[in-house]
């Protein structure tokens, strides 16, 4: 039998770095999705590898179930989930490092380093056959480590004795909330391997969807009708979110009765950000007053990502660009590049969309508009057990 799973990318409306420092953030999923396929072989494969394949970056890793029992001799499955051990991490790292992960691609030895931890700990030391693919450009601030890891969860345990709920064997369908519980467990068990140390509102909205708002590991689902499109750019200007969430750190070390004060604004825009969209929205009139609040609250937002150290001289382009047009704009997700928000408001003539889109993609930049808040991860299974 084999199993798909399907997990979301996401965007961050307001918060990102100041809620891994227990302010609040409100993030959607989008509908952009990491695609994960697992199967066990059958007798008649007589295969004794376990193998991910990595379809976004061409890379496939094999290992022989022998060569992991060897390198790995205390690995047992992990009943509730738990967080990998240094000395765990280390022996998992040999493990990725005879694979000569080209220099250019090396941080993708995280993410491989992320799905070996997964699947031994729900699994033991057992062969099967993993297959990821994108939609999400990776490392672009839209979640797409979140979105692996959330996959790479949902695929393991919906062929594992910890998944007993009943699934019909057509088309997506979502877990029950005991099982997403557990996915999003074990997802931030894989986030953690890959940013160093997550606030976990990615994984979350990844695993959830729709729209959160995050606060100190606490989730409240968003509920919402008001019509909300951005414009997402991609500066694909290439960054690493754990080495920007580090540099946060840093900061508020040096200086922590400043950065204290940061992260409470932050925390005060964010719960502003979460009213706003909660609000109902009687008209016309109000959905605009309500889109200009949400603009200046994306500015001030900004204003103090950049005091935080995360925005990139591309960012700032793409700012400029925008703000050309009276359109306001933040970074979303770790910074330092990847990707800006745009908010587009909704009597916004198509003809100026299409100006700024031209202005942007001209500066080299990639945009696309994606739909916000859809479903979180789905799972679909396909073939006879
Ligand atoms: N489809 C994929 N295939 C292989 N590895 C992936 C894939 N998606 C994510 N990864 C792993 O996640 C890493 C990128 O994660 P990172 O957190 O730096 O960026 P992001 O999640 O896209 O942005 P942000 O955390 O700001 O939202 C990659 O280097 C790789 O290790
Ligand atoms: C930068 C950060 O706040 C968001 C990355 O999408 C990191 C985190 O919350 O884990
Ligand atoms: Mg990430």
């Amino acid at each position: 039998m084999e199993v798909r799973a399907r997990a979301p990318g996401k965007i961050i409306l307001a918060g990102e770095h100041a809620v891994v420092h227990g302010s609040a953030a409100v993030a959607a999923s989008i509908d952009l999705y990491t695609y994960v396929s697992l199967r066990f072989p059958t007798p008649a494969d007589n295969d004794e590898t376990l193998t991910l394949q990595l379809k976004d970056v061409s890379l496939e890793f094999s290992w022989p179930v022998a060569r992991i029992k060897e390198a790995f001799p205390n690995s047992e499955t992990q009943i509730p989930p738990s967080s990998c051990s240094l000395e765990t991490l280390k022996l998992i790292a040999s493990l990725v490092d005879e694979h000569n992960i080209p220099e250019a691609k090396i941080g993708l030895a995280a993410g491989v380093t992320a799905f070996l931890w997964l699947f031994t700990s729900i699994h033991g030391c057992k062969p099967a056959k993993a297959v990821v693919s994108s939609e999400l450009p990776l490392g672009s601030g839209l979640g797409s480590s979140a979105a692996f890891c959330v996959a790479l969860s949902a695929a393991i345990l919906a062929l594992s004795d910890s998944v007993t709920m009943e699934f019909s064997h057509q088309g997506w369908q979502v877990f029950g909330e005991n099982e997403l519980e557990l996915v999003n467990k074990w997802a931030f068990e894989g986030e953690k391997i890959i940013h160093g140390k997550p606030s976990g509102i990615d994984n979350t909205v990844s695993t959830y969807g729709n729209m959160i708002k995050f606060k100190s590991g606490h989730l409240t689902r968003l509920k919402t009708n008001m019509p909300l499109k951005m414009l997402i750019t991609n500066t694909k200007v290439g960054r690493n979110t754990k080495a920007l969430v580090a540099s946060v750190s840093e900061r508020t070390l040096r200086h922590p009765t400043a950065m204290a004060s940061v992260f409470t604004a932050v925390d005060s825009i964010s719960s502003e950000v979460a009213a706003i969209i909660q609000s109902p929205v009687p008209d016309d009139l109000a959905i605009t007053e309500k889109e200009e609040k949400l603009e200046e609250l994306m500015e001030m937002n900004q204003g103090l990502l950049q005091c935080m150290g995360v925005s990139h001289a591309s960012i700032e382009t793409v700012l400029r660009t925008t703000l050309k047009y009276k359109l306001s704009s933040k970074l979303t997700g770790a910074g330092g590049g990847g990707c800006v928000l745009t908010l587009l408001p909704t009597l916004l003539s198509g003809t100026v969309v299409d100006k700024v889109i031209a202005e942007l993609e001209a500066c080299g930049f990639q945009c696309l508009l994606a739909g916000i808040g859809g479903n979180g991860v789905e799972i679909s299974f396909s073939g006879t057990s």
